[in-house]
């Protein structure tokens, strides 16, 4: 073994320079086919990701050849990167070559699903069922695109799954992992991972079941009882959202006190002739005021903010974009004219803050801290952001209450996102870590999707499931084949972040109507976080930030503390559903 200090190093430098050459351009020709999905484009970016797989592969060979024990700890963290190199270990170019093709091909199913209803007309999710989903109140309309989108996207995608499961867990079997979910929990540093976000979602749980129970009776005044199951579950397609994961759009249908002025600034965006340009130029703003780092020229100038009209087909999903080139940051999102989108666009501007904070690292060492971190940053803005005070202060909201009733509202509307989300944010990675540890085979899919369903989040299939179906395809995040319990994370650590900021800040109000807005103290305590990258174990990010090195659900209860109190008198003693899903009667 090489155990030469100063080999060691150059090694590093020619990897760097390497590097950036080869991702940027593997990187670029991805940027082609998400933003104009042809065959062409496919094929193009299924090539340049064997090309860089194979560089990779010789980098992590060269790499295995130095001595890490005489390193200091960031060295020997960025050679243990460069050699954990994923799916990329998988040498035997048939398997590498297909198991590209597969995940290119789910991508396209899921981004290209319309769904055709009566006269001929067929709609995308974005932005007609998602609009759909927002608006409607007719049970057979949203029952029809519930249906109609999970035909038209999962369930043709179900045979792709299995290989790509199988192929997967060859590549990184490759490498010493056990399977692709024990690879990406590695990125948590823990082995007791599983166990630390399982006390937390229990610990959040109480708090959901309230949510859930107000929820419930609110849809039944809508609705009527007929449409509910005896066993306390909700219906999935009633709650606002394709998959019922965040329940925002019915806030002005739930709100606990009426006569207030609305939460819901959709209509005040739409009326004020909002551009998406302009929702990102606000996102924007809040980071310049921090004394952040603001979006650089390549960043307006190449990033793609609305869908094209020019009948392109593009990955609407939004999503941000390092090109590891130290230059071109960009983001990629069909923004519409919604509330729902004004939180997305501070969410992936602040994707692009942290590669802004980070491009100084070496390339092994930019990222987040752990992912979550990475999901986090642009959420904790938002929770300033959607405060009544930074709401009025910014003229989307005539008047703000500051009586205890208008403060109930606002937590509600907070609630349909942050708690409604848990279980959703929970549950789909572990149906995932059980399908690649293989506790769940391929006929078994939907069927165990739906027990964590209606076990977890309490929500149920309007209509009866068959083994042909394949739900989970109907998510993006399993298509794409992004791990998901990252948001989990990043929706308990936003409220440590959060509350940190507003201790730097001196602010000494409710956690929930700080907003952190111009001040560069609370800037510089998150940007000198951003700026560790990937460089150190997260918990020493989190022990820089917030003096403790947990992930920790208290400041999340504590800031929704009011909202449960009046919950818990509202529901009394009706709440909860049973674990298992309700069974369909068989029409006789
Ligand atoms: O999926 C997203 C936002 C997209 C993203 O920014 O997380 C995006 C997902 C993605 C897309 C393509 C390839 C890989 C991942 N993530 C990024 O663009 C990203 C993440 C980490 C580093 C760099 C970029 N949010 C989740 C959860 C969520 C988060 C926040 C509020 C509501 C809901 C969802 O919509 O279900
Ligand atoms: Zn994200």
């Amino acid at each position: 073994l090489i155990s030469d200090l100063s080999e060691a190093q150059s090694f590093l430098n020619d990897y760097n320079t390497m590097m950036e050459v080869v991702y940027s351009k593997s990187i670029k020709a991805a940027w082609a086919f998400y933003t104009n999905i042809t065959d062409h484009n496919r094929e193009v970016m299924v090539a340049e990701d064997l090309y860089s797989d194979q560089v990779a592969q010789q980098a992590a060979r060269n790499a295995s050849q130095y001595n890490l024990t005489i390193m200091d700890q960031t060295m020997r963290r960025e050679f243990i990167k460069i050699m954990d190199i994923g799916s990329a270990a998988q040498t035997d170019p048939v398997k590498q070559t297909r198991l590209k093709e597969v995940l290119s091909e789910m991508e396209t199913i899921y981004s290209t699903a319309k769904v055709c209803i009566g006269d001929g007309e067929c709609l995308p999710l974005e932005p007609d069922l998602t609009r759909l989903f927002a608006t409607s109140r007719d049970h057979d309309v949203l029952l029809a695109a519930w249906q109609g989108w999970r035909d038209a996207s999962g369930a043709k995608m179900k045979e792709l799954y299995t290989e790509f499961v199988t192929l997967s867990n060859e590549a990184l079997a490759i490498l010493g992992h056990a399977d692709t979910g024990a690879y990406w929990r590695s990125d948590y540093d823990s082995p007791e991972f599983e166990e630390e976000v399982r006390v937390l979602f229990e610990q959040l749980r109480p708090m959901y079941e309230q949510l859930h129970a107000y929820s419930r009776r609110k849809l039944m005044e809508i609705y009527g009882r007929d449409k509910f199951p005896e066993s306390g579950h909700i219906p999935a397609h009633l709650l606002g959202n394709m998959w019922a994961q965040e329940w925002l759009n019915l806030v002005d249908d739930f709100m606990p006190f009426k006569g207030k002025p609305s939460m819901d600034v959709t209509k005040e965006m739409v009326n004020q002739g909002y551009t998406p340009l302009r929702i990102f130029q606000l996102a924007d703003d809040f980071f310049g005021s921090l004394g952040m780092i603001r979006m650089p020229p390549e960043f307006w100038n190449g990033s793609m903010l609305e869908k094209p009209t020019d009948g392109r087909e593009v990955v609407c999903h939004a999503s941000a974009w390092d090109f590891y080139n130290r230059k071109d940051f960009r983001v990629q999102q069909c923004t519409d004219i919604t509330q729902s989108d004004l939180e997305t666009v501070h969410h992936e501007m602040g994707h692009v803050e942290y590669f802004l904070q980070y491009k100084h690292l070496p390339l092994q060492l930019r990222g987040g801290a752990n992912p979550g971190f990475h999901e986090a940053v642009g959420d904790v803005i938002s929770l300033s952001v959607q405060t009544p005070e930074h709401m009025k202060s910014i003229g989307l909201l005539s008047t703000i209450g500051n009586d205890t009733e208008s403060d109930i509202n606002f937590l509600m509307s907070m609630a349909l996102q942050k708690i409604a989300f848990l279980p959703f944010g929970y549950l789909i990675d572990q149906w995932r870590w059980s399908v690649f540890r293989g506790d769940t085979s391929p006929e078994e899919y939907n069927d165990h999707w739906w027990d964590l369903r209606c076990r977890y989040q309490g929500v149920s299939p309007p209509v009866e499931r068959s083994s042909s179906d394949f739900d989970p395809g109907a998510k993006y995040h399993i298509p794409a084949n992004t791990p998901y319990i990252r948001y989990f994370v990043s929706f308990v650590i936003q409220f440590q972040f959060h509350k940190a900021l507003c201790n730097a800040s001196g602010y000494t109000g409710p956690l929930h109507r700080c907003d952190v807005y111009n001040n560069t103290e609370a800037g510089k305590v998150l940007g000198d976080m951003l700026k560790l990258g990937s460089s150190k174990p997260w918990t020493f990010a989190m022990q820089q930030m917030t003096g403790q090195a947990t992930m920790d659900a208290q400041p999340l209860m504590e800031y929704f503390e009011p909202l449960l109190e009046f919950l818990r008198r509202e529901n009394g003693n009706d709440y909860g559903w049973h674990p298992h899903c309700p069974t369909f009667k068989r029409s006789v």
